[in-house]
């Protein structure tokens, strides 16, 4: 059901209006309000690491409740909903790292440490999601386009709808600000992408900078679609994912796998192998992705970054809509000058369930045209 509500034209339409009022509304004022017009030796940086990770917040919660936590306001509130869910994906990441899983499941046991804290964290989430529920219920659906809406109106089961929501904004909250963390730092390596990019929306929508792009335009921007494919190849959001095998079972290759055992597949590494992409597979190329000027889709198996079979992705298509949104008004926009440590030595990642780089992406906001790249 999910499927068939996340695939639908009306779904993504809302999506992207939502993504394109944020934009508006939001985040480029955001943005405006902190260019850098002087030339200073140091000029002001901000993390668009964490710009972006608001931006997606705000976003994901309102297609999903119809609920507006206003991360991104100029101000720059935090939510203690965010924060919540901050902490509980941190501490479930780390659960996974722990050398045995009796380590975690003695202090759940007795309730202790950051067993605690992950315990909390979830009321806080479940509490939020239960009042939203609940005041749809007693006051009717007034907003009938969020998600949450759509599935009450088939489900009455409440916790079974609050888990459906919370698990849909952890999958597309984080993942979609990592890729596009990952895409702005790859731009600034490769200059010619930008130009590209830069000249491909202008002959699509013309030369005005302000002008946002609509649902038409995005889908006739080729290039900028295989950018974004070409930064997650390099860069996948999930940079691994693990299954456990129910019973012995055999890969189709031959391989024995024994019930019990956990199987790891890693599209951060597959998305770096000379047998799978050739020998310029470390280079970034959007070129390689589009036949005769037109995007190609590559087999999912080979690029597993949305997962593949029957566990795939089901916001793919809303979060490429959401990538190719946010860097073109961006990029139409600013030019963003990173600085710090991650401009030289490149992004080095967080331990957790989506890449997040240590220390963000300090950049340096100018208006389009000041940085000769
Ligand atoms: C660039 C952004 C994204 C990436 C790279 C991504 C990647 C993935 C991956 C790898 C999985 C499989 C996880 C697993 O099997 O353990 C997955 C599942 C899922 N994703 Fe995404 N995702 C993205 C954005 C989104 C968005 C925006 C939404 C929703 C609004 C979403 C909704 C889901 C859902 C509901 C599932 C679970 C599917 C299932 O288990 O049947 N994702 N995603």
């Amino acid at each position: 059901m999910a499927c068939l509500e996340l695939g639908s034209f009306s779904v993504r339409s809302y999506a992207f209006d939502i993504v394109t009022s944020e934009i508006q509304s939001r985040l480029i004022p955001l943005l405006s309000s902190v260019i850098n017009k002087e030339n200073f030796a140091t000029p002001k940086s901000l993390d668009l690491q964490d710009i972006l990770r608001r931006f997606s917040f705000d976003s994901i919660c309102k297609f999903s409740f119809g609920l507006d936590p206003g991360c991104l306001r100029l101000s720059l509130p935090i939510s203690h909903f965010a924060l919540a869910f901050d902490l509980a994906s941190k501490l479930s990441a780390e659960r996974a790292i722990t050398t045995s899983p009796l380590v975690w499941k003695l202090k759940r046991f007795f309730n202790l440490g950051s067993e605690k804290k992950l315990k909390e964290a979830i009321k806080t989430i479940h509490e939020l999601a239960e009042t939203v529920i609940r005041h749809k219920r007693n006051n009717g659906v007034a907003s009938p386009d969020d998600l949450l809406s759509r599935f009450m109106a088939t489900i009455d089961d409440d916790v079974f709808l609050r888990d459906i929501v919370v698990s849909f904004l952890l999958a597309g909250r984080d993942t979609v600000a990592s890729a596009l963390t990952s895409f702005f730092w790859l731009l600034s390596q490769n200059p010619a992408a930008i130009e590209a990019i830069r000249q491909e929306s202008d002959r699509v929508m013309g030369p005005d900078s302000d002008k946002l792009v609509n649902f038409a335009q995005l889908r006739e921007m080729q290039y900028l679609q295989a950018a974004v494919y070409e930064s997650m190849r390099l860069f996948p959001p999930v940079q691994f994912d693990s299954k456990f095998c129910e019973k012995d079972d055999v890969l189709p290759d031959g391989t024995f796998v024994a019930g019990g055992t956990r199987v790891t597949y890693h599209p951060y590494a597959m998305g770096r192998m000379e047998r799978i992409w050739g020998g310029d597979c470390l280079d970034f190329k959007p070129e390689r992705w589009l036949k005769n000027g037109l995007f190609k889709q590559e087999n999912p198996f080979k690029y597993p970054v949305f997962q593949a079979g029957q566990r795939v992705c089901l916001g793919k298509e809303m979060a490429i809509v959401e990538m190719k949104t946010v860097a073109l008004s961006l990029i139409r926009k600013f030019d963003f000058q990173v600085v710090g440590p991650v401009q030289d030595q490149g992004p080095k990642f967080l331990p957790g369930l989506t890449a997040t780089v240590r220390g963000g992406l300090p950049v340096v906001v100018r208006e389009r045209g000041s940085i000769s790249y």
